[in-house]
């Protein structure tokens, strides 16, 4: 079948030439180890080798996905990744050996977006998919998802997406696993057809080593260099072996004999090219050195509609990933911060005689000289008046205790006999009050303080019922109501309200929380997946950069957290009416910043961690740390000063500062610019050390 225009005509005497490589990921070992290899143009070459011998390092080296550490390559005049080499770009189709396509796309997705990247026009692109995938025998629709394939179907979809756009190379890592005989035979005609129509060089790696008889030559790999390289029916004529199987044999017999290997003899690389090794005859017509600009304005936008498709493929996701700020405020909203209720106390009282039944009578019109009674009944009363409280009555102290002890109440209320008689007299008296009299009317209470917040919600409850019980006393008994108050006058507070509530300390904190964290492993999860299924290293053979990967995904990433702090903004301050005494805009932005920051911080964890598993574990280590010091659980004045001296250069706490200045003081400049300071900062250092790292893992992967 016919590939659309593109294949490049033309005669150079090695396609590829390789010289002295050398390639280890680790000091303990050379994976190449001066390797020499020539494939002449318009051939089919068969890389040969046992398993982790090398021979996709080798290739990911011809594609300049990897550096050498040693030693030269050339392709077709150009050394892999020059500015103008179209390599690794659209001068290449590679092939790699697993499947590396998303599977959330369809066949037809999937040939678009590598067609787009490839620069193809849409109808040129179809029409190939069509002629590709019928002469590929895929039955199935472009509209058919990738994981709805067998095995060997999405194997000859990743070789028609490789084939697509007709590249003078072809470099196919085991392209026949998984596909029956009778295809792979079509596969091998349709190679060799490829090489001698439109003169396509092919490098081919297969562990069906008899079909590489085919080949034009074979080149047999074995601990990191090349045995021999030669016409398949010449290599095993001069070995005088019956099959290529055998010529491998004898060769690492040799090998091992000399405990070396020998050189893959041909041409020197600067034999093989002209003398500014760029310029071979075939590539006379585009020798002009471009410039890689930094972003490939074609890539990224390929690279957006195929993130695009992604959002709009997995609408639950994106729905989710936006709604899930929302969530967690309504969680917030009615989980956190509320009056707990329904707290059970324990009581005994000797004071009243019908146990209150009769309810508090008044204060006695004659003035509290006469009998005062069921003082005890008016504290409960004024207790309960907030309905947060349910009283368990108990003959003793002893029961009421237990009852406390194992965890029926929160605390235990005990008031002795004549309670209300006492009381009267203490008042009456003053400074004269008798020993008998001040004794006798003291409530005693005992609390179960196992939980801060709750146990301190009571002992305030019952504090300030007394209080309120002096007073109400002072009043009803025609005293002097100015003595009993304590020598404090609590005046209108200067900012916020007399009685805070929590969820007004905890909102700044959460509000940058629901910001931060989801965009996190929002990020990670996504760029991670690109990365570990292999796409982004076969995008980066089509000539993607990983940097424009990643532009791509932060332009639609960005846009989601503006909708998404728009929407926590407007559900904040609009529908769960929270105070803002400041600028709507200003928390606006730093809740977006705060997003963005998340993101960033997403993507450098994607970008350092190469497993899932790694980078849950680093996400959740950041969520953690930050979160703790973000002074969203406990005011930041209370750190110890070793972490607080830390905590203020995190991406979160002058964040949570700064957002609670403007809702509960209108606006501390100071304050303010600190949060965005340190923000931005962090998101600028941030994308710095994400770019950086990518650079460096493509120089040294
Ligand atoms: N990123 C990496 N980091 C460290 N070691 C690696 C990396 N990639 C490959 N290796 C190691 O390099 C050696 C060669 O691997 P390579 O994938 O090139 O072999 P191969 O000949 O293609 O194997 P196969 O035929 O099984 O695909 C193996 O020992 C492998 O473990």
């Amino acid at each position: 079948m016919p590939p659309a225009p593109g294949a490049s005509p033309g005669a150079s005497p090695a396609a590829v030439a390789v010289r002295g490589a050398r390639k280890a990921y680790t000091a303990a070992k050379w994976i190449l180890d001066g390797l020499d290899l020539t494939v002449p143009e318009a051939n089919i070459y068969a890389l040969l080798g046992a398993s982790g011998c090398g021979k996709t390092t080798l290739l990911t080296c011809i594609l300049g996905l990897r550096n050498l550490n040693a030693g030269d390559v050339m392709v077709m005049g150009w050394r892999p990744g020059d500015p103008g080499a179209g390599i690794p770009g659209p001068r290449v189709g590679y092939m790699p050996q697993e499947l590396a396509l998303s599977e959330g796309f369809t066949i037809g997705e999937t040939l678009r977006y590598f067609g787009r990247v490839a620069g193809m026009a849409n109808a040129v692109i179809e029409k190939r998919s069509a002629e590709l995938l019928d002469f590929l025998q895929i039955p199935c629709k472009q509209s058919r998802l990738i994981s709805q394939l067998s095995g060997g179907q999405k194997q000859r979809v990743s070789l028609a997406v490789t084939l697509l756009h007709s590249p003078p190379l072809l470099i196919l890592d085991e392209p026949t696993v998984g596909v029956d005989p009778i295809l792979r035979q079509n596969i091998w005609d349709f190679l060799v057809d490829l090489t001698r129509t439109y003169r396509t060089t092919v490098i081919i790696t297969t562990h069906y080593i008899e079909e590489a008889r085919q080949a034009n030559l074979v080149g047999l790999m074995r601990r990191g260099r090349l045995l021999d390289e030669e016409a398949p029916e010449a290599m095993m004529a001069r070995h005088g072996c019956a099959s290529l199987e055998d010529v491998f044999l004898a060769l690492s017999v040799r090998q091992d004999g000399r405990g070396g290997g020998g050189g893959g003899g041909g041409q020197d690389v600067a034999e093989s090219h002209t003398d500014d090794k760029r310029g071979g005859d075939a590539m006379v017509n585009v020798n002009v050195v471009e410039s890689i600009p930094f972003l490939a304005h074609s890539n990224v936008k390929a690279c957006m509609w195929r993130a695009w498709l992604y959002l709009t493929r997995y609408k639950w996701v994106t729905a989710y990933v936006l709604m899930m700020p929302l969530l967690c405020l309504l969680v917030f909203v009615y989980g956190v911060g509320r009056t707990p209720t329904g707290l059970h106390l324990a009581l005994v009282n000797e004071d009243s005689a019908d146990g209150c039944a009769a309810g508090w009578q008044g204060y006695p019109a004659a003035g509290c000289e006469d009998a005062v009674s069921d003082l005890s009944c008016r504290y409960l009363d004024l207790l309960l008046e907030s309905n947060d409280y349910t009283m368990d009555v108990f003959p003793d102290e002893p029961s009421a205790r237990w009852t406390v002890q194992r965890g029926g109440a929160w605390g235990l209320i005990h008031f002795p006999a004549n309670f209300s008689r006492h009381m009267a007299m203490r008042q009456l008296n003053l400074q004269n009050a008798l020993t008998e009299d001040i004794e006798g009317s003291e409530c005693s209470v005992h609390l179960d303080m196992s939980d801060q917040l709750l146990s301190n919600m009571v002992r305030t409850a019952l504090f300030e019922t007394a209080v309120r019980l002096h007073d109400d006393m002072q009043a009803g008994c025609g005293l002097n109501t100015r003595l009993s108050l304590l020598p404090l006058n609590e005046m209108e507070p200067v900012y916020g309200s007399r009685t805070p509530v929590f969820q007004d300390f905890a909102l700044p904190g959460l509000l940058m929380c629901i910001m931060y964290f989801p965009a996190i492993f929002y990020a990670t999860a996504n760029f991670l997946e690109d990365k570990l299924n292999g796409v982004m290293n076969r995008s980066a053979a089509a000539g993607v950069t990983q940097k424009e990967m990643l532009a791509a995904r932060a332009i639609l990433d960005c846009a989601i957290q503006a909708v998404s702090a728009v929407m926590v903004l407007v559900a904040t301050f609009a529908v769960f009416r929270f105070t803002n005494e400041g600028s709507y805009v200003t928390i606006l932005l730093l809740l977006y910043l705060q997003g963005l920051n998340g993101l960033w911080v997403g993507y450098f964890v994607a970008a350092v961690c190469s497993t899932h598993y790694a980078a849950t574990f680093m996400g959740m280590g950041i969520f953690l740390g930050t979160s703790f010091l973000s002074g969203m659980f406990w005011p930041a004045q209370g750190m110890h000063w070793m972490v607080g001296m830390w905590a203020p250069l995190t991406p979160m706490q002058p964040a949570v500062e700064a957002a609670r200045t403007v809702l509960y003081q209108g606006s501390n400049l100071a304050l303010i610019a600190k949060g965005f300071l340190i923000l931005g900062g962090w998101t600028a250092a941030l994308v710095a050390a994400t770019l950086g790292l990518l650079r460096f893992q493509n120089k040294t992967g």
